[in-house]
């Protein structure tokens, strides 16, 4: 399959739009641009794409609300502007997708979220739940909240880890640029495009440099990174202009347009290597025969009523071994509840799982996406 091809097959993207895009230096957001991708949205979503949208602009937009003329260097003025930004920002797109009839949600996470294991976990989940109900995930830094410690720093960083984090097939970053020069071309005349590469290509970090937005913090070189940082899950990226003409379409379609940096690997490998090489199994699940069929004939999610016992020492998050009745091994994967909770829930249907805890939690003790059958 041509690597471009692999893009038009994704079936979940992540869509980053950066500063650069969203305002008109620093005169308040660019509505009309707003508009256009999110008509491109709600075409993909209408293909079958689910799509999370990773939208910078909330500083832009609270600066020229409480008139600051320039970024402010002060956090809690920094802080300020996003607050009052982000509403501009999550009620313009909530307008414009409301008009194709679709659901947003505002989705604002700080690095905590995503380095804690249940609280990364937890915003898996729901954004997972958000995209099987069809919304379009509006996701930013909670700015408002997070010091200079614990920031991400920049979106393109934040894009590539929401793409680890709900396993998107593909990253698209759009800035105001064509895609990745060989050097910057605002000031060489002669930057020339490239057209694709690997995304574990180091001498790309040579080409790019900083940022030219006033307002943004990402650059190229953040977007490099990013790209593989995404190919750490398997997903492709590519850097395009957002002033093109359809561009997400015409990307997401697998048209040659912009920077298109390849994954070594593909998700379901990337997750394969992931779940094996990276974690240590800290429990066993015995599974009953008709289990172990739906695992490997269907590539279903391990529910606990096909699990006869289990042992060991887990929390909500941690890697355990599904085994056979006979001892062999047939998966591995990430389990969503403790070995309390499992032995709680084992062999019951889960509809009846609210009553056991005394919570609404996942139905799957192993989501399909968590899991690698041997
Ligand atoms: N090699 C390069 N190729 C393209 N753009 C580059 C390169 N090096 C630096 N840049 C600069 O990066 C800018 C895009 O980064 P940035 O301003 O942070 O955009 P965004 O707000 O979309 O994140 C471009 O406008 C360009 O000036
Ligand atoms: N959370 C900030 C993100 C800033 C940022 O990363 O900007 P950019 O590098 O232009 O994507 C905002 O909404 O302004």
């Amino acid at each position: 399959m041509d690597m471009r091809e692999k893009i038009a097959s994704a079936q979940r993207v992540v869509v980053k739009i950066g500063s650069a895009l969203l305002t008109n230096d620093g005169q308040g957001l660019d509505v009309g641009n707003i508009g256009l991708w999110v008509a491109q949205i709600a075409q993909l979503r209408a293909q079958g794409k689910e799509v999370v949208l990773v939208s910078s602009g909330s500083i832009a937009a609270g600066m020229k609300r409480l008139g600051f003329s320039s970024r402010p260097t002060q956090v809690n003025e920094l802080q300020a502007a996003a607050a009052v930004g982000q509403m501009e920002l999550v009620g313009v797109y909530e307008s414009h997708f409301e008009v194709h009839g679709l659901c947003t949600a505002q989705i604002l996470l700080t690095h905590e979220d995503l380095s804690n294991r249940r609280r990364y976990l937890n915003a898996r989940s729901s954004l997972r739940t958000l995209l099987n109900l069809g919304v379009v995930p509006i996701v930013n830094e909670n700015d408002t909240v997070v010091t200079d410690e614990i920031r991400f720093g920049d979106n393109d960083t934040l894009g590539a880890l929401v793409a680890n984090l709900v396993e998107a097939d593909a990253l698209i970053i759009l800035t105001d640029q064509k895609g990745l020069f060989d050097k910057n071309p605002r000031d060489h005349k002669d930057a020339t495009l490239i057209s694709h590469a690997s995304a574990s290509d180091e001498s790309l970090d040579a080409m790019a440099s900083g940022g030219a937005g006033v307002l943004g913090t990402g650059g190229m070189l953040t977007k490099v990174r990013a790209a593989r940082l995404a190919a750490r899950s398997g997903a492709h990226t590519v850097i395009a202009s957002g002033r093109e003409g359809s561009v997400i379409l015409r990307v997401a379609n697998g048209e040659d347009l912009g920077t298109w940096l390849q994954p070594e690997h593909d998700r379901l490998s990337a997750r394969k290597q992931w779940l094996a090489g990276h974690l240590k199994s800290r429990g066993t699940l015995i599974l009953d025969d008709g289990a172990v069929r739906a695992l490997r004939q269907s590539g279903t999610s391990l529910l606990p009523v096909g699990v006869k016992d289990a042992e060991g020492s887990f929390s909500r998050g941690d890697m355990v071994m599904c085994v056979d009745q006979q001892g062999h091994i047939v998966a591995r994967g990430l389990i969503n509840y403790s070995i309390a909770e499992t032995l709680k829930l084992l062999g019951k249907p889960s509809t009846e799982r609210a009553a056991i805890l005394g919570y609404e939690g996942e139905p799957e003790l192993i989501h399909r996406d968590d899991l690698v059958v041997n």
